[in-house]
C-alpha cells in the first residue's frame, strides 16, 4: 500500500504540488496522469526521497523516510542515471548487494534476456544508448524485488518490444501483489494496466477514477471531460 497525505512541494516560491493526498492499495496499479508540468515527477521524486517536502508518505504503513521503507521499494526515474564505469550486469549486481536482494544469477539472466540486454551485459554505462539505459534502470529496480515500485514516464524512449515487455512485467508485479505507481502524460500507454487513476492539473489532483466504476466508458472522453481538453 502506498499512502500520500497532504504532500506539498515548493521550488523556491513556485508551488509545484499543492496538498495532494492519494492511495494505491496493495497489488493495484495506480496512475498519475496529467500534462507536462502538472507535478507528477515532483510527487514521484518526493516518494523516492529525493526532495524535501511537507506532508506524509507511507510505504506499506512505514514512513517513506525510514530505511525499512526504502528497502522494500523500487524507483525507475524519468531520466536514467548510470555509473560510467560499471557494466550493465554490474549495475544489477550493485543493486542486489545494496538492497541485500535474494535475486539469483538465473533471475538476473532472465531479466537481461527479457529486455534484450543479454548480449550487452558487458557494455559500460557510458557506452549505452538512452533506451538501453532506461532498460537497465528498469532491471535495477526489479532486481531489488520491491513491494512498492514507482515508474516515472517509463515508456518514453523505449522501443515497441521493450514497451510490450514492460507492460507484461507490470501485470506480473500486480499478480505478485506488488503495488505500482506510474506517472505518465500518455493515456494510451496505460490503458490495459490501470486500476486507479489520479488526474493532475497545476499541482493538484482534480479527480480520480477506479477501473471497476468506469466500465466500458471511453477513457479519452472521461479524461477530456475532466481536464477541459488540456
Ligand atoms: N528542479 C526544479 N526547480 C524548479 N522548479 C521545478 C523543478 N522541477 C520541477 N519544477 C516545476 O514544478 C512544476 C511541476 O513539475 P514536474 O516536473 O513535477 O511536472 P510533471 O507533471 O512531471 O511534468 P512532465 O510531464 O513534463 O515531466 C513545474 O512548474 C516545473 O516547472
Amino acid at each position: 500500500m502506498l499512502e500520500v497525505w497532504e504532500l506539498t512541494k515548493y521550488y523556491g516560491k513556485n508551488l509545484a504540488v499543492d496538498r495532494v493526498s492519494f492511495q494505491v492499495p496493495d497489488g493495484q496499479i495506480g496512475i498519475l496522469l496529467g500534462p507536462n508540468g502538472a507535478g507528477k515527477s515532483t510527487i514521484i521524486k518526493s516518494i523516492a526521497g529525493l526532495l524535501r517536502y511537507t506532508g506524509q508518505i507511507r510505504i506499506n504503513g512505514i514512513l517513506s523516510k525510514e530505511l525499512e521503507a526504502k528497502r522494500i521499494f523500487g524507483y525507475v526515474p524519468e531520466i536514467p542515471a548510470m555509473f560510467d564505469a560499471l557494466t550493465v550486469r554490474e549495475h544489477i549486481e550493485y543493486m542486489k548487494m545494496a538492497y541485500s536482494s535474494d535475486i539469483t544469477e538465473e533471475e538476473v539472466d532472465a531479466l537481461l534476456e527479457r529486455f534484450e540486454l543479454q548480449d550487452k551485459q558487458d557494455k559500460m554505462g557510458s557506452e549505452l544508448s538512452k533506451g538501453m539505459m532506461q532498460k537497465v534502470s528498469i532491471c535495477c529496480a526489479l532486481a531489488v524485488k520491491p513491494r512498492v515500485i514507482l515508474f516515472d514516464e517509463p515508456m518514453v524512449g523505449l522501443d515497441p518490444q521493450a514497451i510490450k515487455e514492460l507492460k507484461e512485467v507490470i501485470l506480473e508485479l500486480k499478480r505478485q501483489q506488488v503495488t505500482v505507481l506510474i506517472s505518465t502524460h500518455m493515456l494510451e500507454m496505460v490503458e490495459e494496466l490501470w486500476d486507479i487513476m489520479y488526474v493532475m492539473k497545476k499541482g493538484k489532483i482534480i479527480g480520480s477514477y477506479r477501473k471497476e466504476e468506469v466500465g466500458n466508458k471511453d477513457l479519452d472522453d472521461l479524461f477530456f471531460e475532466m481536464t477541459g481538453g488540456e
